[in-house]
Formats: structure tokens, sequence, C-alpha cells
């Protein structure tokens, strides 16, 4: 499903970081992948590479056949198959929660306004928050304003999902209405790739962890291995750290 080879991307803040070396791994349909790493090993750059809101100098990404680094590619359309939802919600403040849902759908899915509003209506049900539909995001909790961000992008019928920190910015008490949501998503086929320090997730939800650091995949291997025994020594070290 998705195919990530020898991909390597460099900032110039002037100086030069390599943040991605070499990256490449193979994702199944319906797989849930948690990426965890030290702060700066390049966990954020690679999911944003996976829809494009970074392009990487070189490698290719190959998602459900379709090459995203292509440059005819639709960056509109790479963003609806691939959603994402970051760890600050990003819905738009001035817009109630239908009609963030709906925007996308109308603009890039060319849905009519019913269609939309009955596809956001549907989603807002299954992440439990249908009665808000109406009201603005500084209404609602934050746990409740990013299961709308889930909703917004599963409104695309997207083929893949990525997470990024999604529960970092929440108040303890609303992380668990997060993970509930994306543990439902999991069970449900979505292929995920996920960065969390949420390790409890790791451990009972995903199929596959990827450890980065500095960049690289250092050791890929199912939660059974790679909690109870992990071969190299910085997920080791990192793993001590954590846990
Ligand atoms: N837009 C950018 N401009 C310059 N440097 C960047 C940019 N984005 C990331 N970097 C650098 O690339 C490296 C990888 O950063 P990245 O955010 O991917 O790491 P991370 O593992 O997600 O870290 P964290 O867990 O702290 O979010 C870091 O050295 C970071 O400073």
């Amino acid at each position: 499903m998705i195919h990530v080879n020898k991909l390597n991307k460099y900032f110039y803040v002037p100086h030069e970081i390599h943040a991605l070396r070499d990256v490449t791994t193979h994702i199944h349909e319906g797989e849930v992948v948690v990426v965890i790493g030290p702060s700066g090993s390049g966990k954020s750059t690679f999911l944003r590479c996976l829809n494009r809101l970074e392009y990487p100098q070189s490698g290719s990404i190959v998602i459900d056949g379709v090459d995203i680094l292509a440059k005819g590619c639709n960056i509109n359309e790479v963003r609806a198959e691939v959603g994402m939802v970051f760890q600050s919600f990003n819905l738009f403040p001035h817009k109630n929660v239908l009609d963030n849902l709906t925007m996308a759908q109308i603009t890039v899915r060319k849905r009519s306004r019913k269609q939309a509003e009955e596809k956001a209506m549907e989603l807002l049900g299954k992440v439990g928050i249908a009665e808000k539909y109406n009201v603005k995001p500084e209404q609602l909790s934050g746990g409740q304003q990013q299961r709308v961000a889930i909703a917004r992008s599963l409104c695309m019928d997207p083929k893949v999902m990525l997470f990024d920190e999604p529960t970092s910015a929440l108040d303890p008490e609303m992380v668990g209405e997060v993970l509930d949501v994306m543990k439902a998503l999991a069970k449900s086929g979505m292929t995920m790739v996920v960065v969390t320090h949420e390790m409890g997730f790791a451990r009972e939800v995903a199929d596959r962890v990827i450890f980065m650091d500095q960049g690289q995949i250092l050791e890929e291997g199912t939660p059974e291995h790679f909690f109870a025994a992990p071969e190299n020594e910085r997920t080791k070290d990192f793993l001590r750290q954590i846990l």
C-alpha cells in the first residue's frame, strides 16, 4: 500500500540538517504502524513527506500505486487520500463544526453541499460528537476538537491516516477519548501511521513499531518484539528512558 524507498530530506537553516537518511519501509493495507524515537529524530518529517507537506530531495513514495512525488501529482488529491491529524487541531476558528467538515469535501471531492453535510453528520456520529455540529471550535474541549479534526479527515474517504502526536496537546483526561476513536479506526481496517508517545497505544494497537534515530529507521518489529526484546542499543536506551 505504501512503498517508501531511500527517502532523504535535508533542511538548510542555514547549516545542513539531514533529517531523513535513506528511509525505506513498506506498509501494508490495514496495517497500523507506530513511529517512536527521540526528539528531532525525523518522525514528523517522515509523516509530512507521506502527504507532501514536505518534499524530500531524493527517494520515492508510492501510495496505492500513485507516485505522490511526481511533479504532475495533484497535492490536494494526495492530501485527501492521505489524511493527517496534527497535535494542534488546525480547525478553522471562524467556521462551525459542520462547515469545517464540508469545505474540502465540496472543493476537492466535488460533492454537493447536501452530500457533504450527510457525510459530515455520519462521521461526527462515529466520533461521538454529532450534537456539536453547529458550534465553533472554541466552544469545544481539546478532545472534542481533535475528534472533529479526525472526522474532517475521514470525510474525504482517505486510504491512509497519519497522526502526528495527536494527544500531546490534550489535558490528560481527554487523551483516552481520542485514543478510543483511533483504536476504533484501527479496528475498522484503516491503514495508519502514528507518531505518538503513548506506548500503551503502541503495545495494544500497533501491528508494527518503527524506531527512528537521527533520521534513520534503526529498528522495526511487532510490539511484542519491540518492548520485550529490542536488539539495537539505541532502541534499548530510548525504551529505558521512557518506560
Ligand atoms: N521546517 C524545518 N526547518 C528546519 N529544520 C527542520 C524543519 N523541520 C524539522 N527540522 C529539523 O529536522 C530534524 C527532524 O525534525 P522532526 O520534527 O522531524 O523530528 P521529530 O522526531 O518529529 O521530533 P519531535 O519528537 O521533537 O517532534 C530536526 O533536527 C529538526 O530541527
